[in-house]
């Protein structure tokens, strides 16, 4: 470990958040109903540019007349480059009631960004004399975001999440794909008269994973737009996970039981991590670091790992 202690990401269940436009006030009871540790009520894309006012007085409404239980609740703002944004955050912050956790920041290009958002939010706060502090996730979806990932992870002392969105990441980059997160029909390499398809999104994930565990931010998957394909759903999901993400959006109810199914560590991992961390328990009474475990080797990173994923499942079941 470097002399500088990777510090903690926030110790809260982030598997699944479940988006809805907020110019849709029919969904929401539906959204808080749902299983989605996370609800994001939307203002930016999912919004016509003439719903924008009605859709901000339903999510300010819906904050307090709703009951949303104990999730994480947020609200997608719009871009820096609309007019549309200061107005979201004032009047989210001066109208809304307390229940509001959070606020999503789409599109960040660098840490300005934020720390513009950051002004207005504090300023705010402290004219209304709020009580509680709001935070902020992030997305990282265009080229600017990605180049600058890591000083965007280091923005703000408010910033708890950032998210991958794979729509506007694919755009911005030019890719070639109207998909929307998973397999692209054209990203294959050839061999043996067979394709093998590889995965597009793994190097602006794996550079988001990098960037948030070292500032203590928690890293997630963004939208899976077919949300007719389960196993497509599944499989995106299950990359993400192994690649130390902590969970996945829902554009559709019915992707959130499969996102809370993968991003919750399975009984076998829990009892398999559990029996690592006794098997070194007592190779350290026996004055080893290193030891053998079902045939292959554990040592003290072993527990490291474990403890990832007992730590994950006990602050699940709460
Ligand atoms: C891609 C880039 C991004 O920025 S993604 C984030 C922004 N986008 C969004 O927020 C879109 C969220 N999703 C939606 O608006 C809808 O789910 C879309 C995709 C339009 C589909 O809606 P719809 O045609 O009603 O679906 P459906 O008939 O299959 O619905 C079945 C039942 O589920 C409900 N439902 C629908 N969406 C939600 C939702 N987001 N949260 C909670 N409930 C939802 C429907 O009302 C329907 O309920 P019921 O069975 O009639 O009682
Ligand atoms: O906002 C999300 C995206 O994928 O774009
Ligand atoms: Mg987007």
């Amino acid at each position: 470990m470097s002399f500088k202690i990777q510090p903690a990401a926030p110790a809260r269940p982030n598997r699944c958040q479940l988006f809805g436009p907020g110019s849709r006030p029919a969904i929401f009871e539906k959204m808080a109903a749902s299983d989605a540790d996370v609800i994001n009520l939307d203002l930016e894309d999912s919004v016509a540019p003439s719903d924008k006012d009605s859709a901000r007085a339903n999510v300010i409404a819906a904050i307090s007349d709703v009951d949303w239980g104990n999730k994480t609740f947020s609200v997608r703002i719009n871009g820096l480059d609309t007019p549309f944004w200061y107005r979201d955050v004032v009047d989210l912050l001066e109208q809304a009631g307390e229940r509001l956790d959070q606020i999503m920041i789409p599109k960040v290009g660098c840490a300005g960004d934020i720390y513009a958002v950051d002004a207005l939010v504090t300023a705010v706060e402290a004219a209304k004399g709020r009580a509680k502090r709001i935070s902020f996730e992030v997305i990282i979806e265009s080229a600017a975001g990605i180049a600058h990932v890591e000083e965007i992870a280091a923005a703000s002392p408010r910033l708890q999440a950032m998210s991958l969105g794979a729509a506007d990441f694919a755009a911005s980059m030019g890719m070639q794909t109207t998909g929307i997160g998973g397999t692209q029909e054209n990203y294959y390499m050839h061999r043996d008269g067979q394709k093998h398809w590889s995965d597009p999104w793994h190097w602006a994930q794996a550079a988001i994973v990098a960037a948030c565990r070292t500032h203590g931010v928690l890293p997630v998957d963004g939208p899976f737009g077919d949300f007719s394909d389960d196993e497509g759903f599944r499989a995106q999901a299950r990359r993400s996970a192994t690649l130390g993400m902590v969970g996945k959006w829902a554009i559709h109810p019915k992707q959130v039981a499969i996102a809370n199914e993968v991003f919750t560590p399975s009984a076998e991992a829990v009892a398999e991590a559990r029996e690592i961390l006794a098997a070194m328990e007592a190779a350290k009474a026996k004055g080893e670091g290193a030891t053998v475990y079902k045939g292959r080797l554990v040592d003290i990173a072993s527990i490291k790992q474990a403890e990832v994923i007992v730590r994950q499942s006990e602050m699940i079941s709460g």
